[in-house]
């Protein structure tokens, strides 16, 4: 397709006539239309009738003719006038008149208004000065164009030489307009095929890249001034598009993936407004509560799951880990999680679990009834000869700890009774099989005799044994004490203050003898035991009282050393967290890789009465909720969060700042223990300056030692 550039300006005749103002009559001599046409200079003059319609013209031609033929002056011009005239109506478009007067040989024609009355002249000069106006103007217009706009633009001669290009093309190929005109189009960009652009029949459109850009070229022909034909290019930057499509895709993607992980990874979800409307609900939700669609979304969710009690996390602003519900015979939890955007709730999600529910609910059970649990366990430890545990497996960062690990360490070595003191949880058992695996003694048995978990009537023969028939129920060929277990290696006597005075009398003159007799028994058994007791007991105030033998008491306290509860050692909870996420992950399946840190504030925050085992504990049935494969805080039990220490526990940015303010404070106060107070080799053991940790001591009012 060959484009013509044409004049769009719609011009008016009236503006480009020569107006006519004198004309001649039928009467009118030669002398007069000489007058006329030398006074206008006018190269024809219209003769008009009485009305002053058109009768004809009088052409320069006409008058070269009478003056060569001698015509006088007087001659009436009548016979001689031109009635072939080329006229127009005054509202002949203009395009129609320049094509009349390019294909006539009369150089001249006669505007006439609706009267058919002469009121101009119009000559190829009058259209050849229009044609360059407007040309120029429609050049100007063309370049204002071309230069403001993002498409770049490049046009060439019918040699395919670049004559023009736009400062946009300029741009894109990164080249000033001068090292691009006269260059061959092919040269300029060489993905434009010179054989393609030869060839081409009809405008072609292809994708090239021109500079750093992505575009898109539009190449058609056009006529140029010699009749023949160049090129036009224009260039469309795609980049953006692309890029945005792009991001379309990534975003279409991730909603796809989003939306497969709300239908499959949870059961169920609700998500409500700052106002308790619903603002999505996902199709499993649908189904399990037979929910109308249509009739959830925007509506009050008390209107339509008032059994949810979504609406009071918005009012509370704390996470909720509901217990087991039912609807239509199925059961399900609700976790419901208010959603803060700047500290403040502005929703809810509600996350419903009701898939393979009984497992989960197994694990309720477990936890439930998480003494007898650890009852049945300590009972199979009971029932273990030999230590399962070592030192290495006594995980600690605090100075106090590792201190008391060094010197447990070498009263393992040696054959003193040893008596371990700690609140419960502390670790006092993991101690004793340290103890034993490192001493003389390791190859011989480790046995643990809860003195806490065996009824009173049993534990002397639980200790001694008994002899055949010694009472009735007694196993027909009677049995061997523990004392007879653990001959020749170390007898673990767990709670060692809840054991009644006969029974203290007896251990006491087995300790202080190394004999004893079976129950019901007449031989005197001999054997060779060390003791390792462990208490949380007040074992001195029980003394003062009467309660436990003071001479016991000094026969199993020549050492003794007591273990620092979790919450001096804080140090410690997010080191035995590691440990534990590692160990549960391995016996229960489960794959947490960590904590989030507002969940680690409050668990650096948390008392831990029960200490490590209390720990452990915690996070087991936190990273049975921990979804996201990270504990989060609403995957943490309720009293844990209620009772954490520090002060207002919802603004966790504040209760984050405080524990790691107290964080930092408990590290200096280790690294100034370790370095007995030497602040140079603090401050280096803290990889801080001494100016930063003079700051820190006055901050935090730290004396040193
Ligand atoms: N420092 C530690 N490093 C690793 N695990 C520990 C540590 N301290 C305690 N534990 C773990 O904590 C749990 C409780 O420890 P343990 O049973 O030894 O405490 P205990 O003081 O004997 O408790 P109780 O007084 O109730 O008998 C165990 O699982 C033990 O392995």
């Amino acid at each position: 397709m060959i484009h013509r550039i044409g004049v769009i300006a719609v011009i008016q005749l009236r503006e480009i006539m020569t107006p006519v103002t004198d004309y001649l009559s039928q009467s009118s001599t030669l002398e007069q239309a000489i007058t006329i046409m030398k006074r206008k200079k006018w190269n024809i003059v219209p003769a008009t009738d009485q009305d002053g319609r058109l009768l004809g013209v009088f052409t320069r031609s006409i008058l070269y003719q009478m003056v060569l033929a001698g015509q006088p002056l007087h001659t009436p011009i009548h016979p001689f006038m031109k009635t072939d005239v080329v006229a127009f109506s005054v509202d002949t478009p203009y395009d129609i008149i320049e094509k009349v007067v390019e294909n006539s040989n009369v150089g001249s024609g006669v505007v006439l208004d609706g009267e058919q009355r002469p009121i101009g002249l119009i000559t190829s000069i009058d259209i050849a000065r229009t044609l360059l106006r407007t040309s120029y103007s429609l050049r100007e217009q063309l370049e204002a164009i071309l230069a403001t706009s993002q498409l770049g633009a490049v046009m060439t001669d019918e040699q395919n030489q670049v004559i023009f290009v736009n400062a946009r093309f300029c741009d894109m190929l990164g080249c000033a307009e001068k090292q691009i005109i006269g260059r061959n189009i092919t040269d300029v960009i060489p993905d434009i095929h010179t054989t393609e652009v030869q060839e081409m029949e009809q405008e072609v459109h292809k994708r090239i890249v021109v500079g750093n850009y992505r575009t898109i070229v539009r190449l058609s022909k056009y006529k140029t001034v010699k009749g023949q034909e160049g090129f036009i290019a224009l260039f469309q930057n795609i980049s953006e598009v692309e890029r945005m499509a792009e991001e379309l895709e990534s975003v279409k993607r991730w909603k796809s993936m989003l939306q497969t992980v709300i239908d499959k990874a949870y059961d169920g979800i609700v998500m409500i407004n700052q106002q308790g409307r619903i603002s999505f609900v996902s199709p499993s939700l649908i189904e399990l509560f037979e929910l109308d669609e249509s009739q959830t979304i925007h509506q009050p969710i008390d209107g339509v799951l008032p059994q949810l009690g979504l609406t009071r996390v918005v009012k509370s602003g704390l996470a909720d880990i509901s217990d087991f519900m039912e609807v239509n015979g199925i059961q399900y939890i609700v976790h419901r999680i208010p959603v803060l955007q700047d500290q403040h709730v502005v929703g809810a999600i509600g996350k419903i679990m009701f898939r393979q529910l009984q497992e989960v609910r197994e694990r309720f059970k477990r936890f439930d009834r998480h003494e007898w649990k650890e009852g049945v366990a300590r009972q199979q430890r009971r029932q273990a000869e030999s230590s399962r545990f070592t030192f290495d497996e006594i995980i600690t960062s605090d100075y106090q700890m590792e201190k008391l690990v060094r010197s447990v360490s070498k009263a393992a070595k040696g054959r003193s009774t040893i008596l371990i003191r700690g609140e419960s949880g502390t670790g006092k058992e993991l101690f004793a099989h340290a103890i034993h695996s490192i001493s003389p003694r390791e190859e011989k048995p480790f046995v643990t005799v809860n003195c806490a978990a065996i009824p009173e009537h049993l534990l002397e023969s639980e200790f001694f044994g008994y002899e055949e028939g010694a009472f009735t129920g007694a196993k027909h060929k009677g049995k061997v004490g523990k004392f007879d277990l653990a001959h020749g290696g170390t007898l673990f006597l767990d709670e060692v203050g809840d054991m009644s005075l006969p029974l203290q009398a007896k251990l006491l003159r087995v300790l202080q003898e190394g004999e004893f007799y079976r129950v019901g028994g007449t031989d005197r058994i001999h054997v060779d035991v060390r003791i390792i007791s462990a208490t949380n007991r007040p074992l001195e105030d029980m003394v003062e009282k009467g309660t436990f033998r003071e001479d016991l008491f000094y026969r199993l306290n020549v050492i003794s050393f007591e273990i620092p509860p979790l919450r001096l050692r804080k140090g410690d909870i997010l080191l035995l967290c590691e440990l534990f996420i590692k160990d549960l992950n391995k016996s229960n399946g489960t794959s947490v890789t960590s904590i989030d840190p507002e969940a680690q504030c409050v668990m650096l925050g948390y008392e831990w009465l029960g200490n490590v085992r209390e720990l452990r504990n915690v996070l087991e049935r936190a990273m049975v909720f921990a979804e996201s494969g990270k504990i989060q805080l609403d995957d943490l039990p309720d009293y844990v969060l209620k009772k954490t220490s520090l002060p207002n526990n919802q603004q966790h940015p504040v209760l984050q700042q405080n524990l790691l303010n107290q964080a930092e404070q408990d590290t200096i106060q280790i690294a100034l223990q370790k370095t007995n107070g030497n602040k140079s080799q603090a401050a280096r053991l803290l990889g801080i300056s001494r100016s930063v940790l003079y700051e820190k001591l006055k901050k935090y009012q730290i004396s040193c030692l």
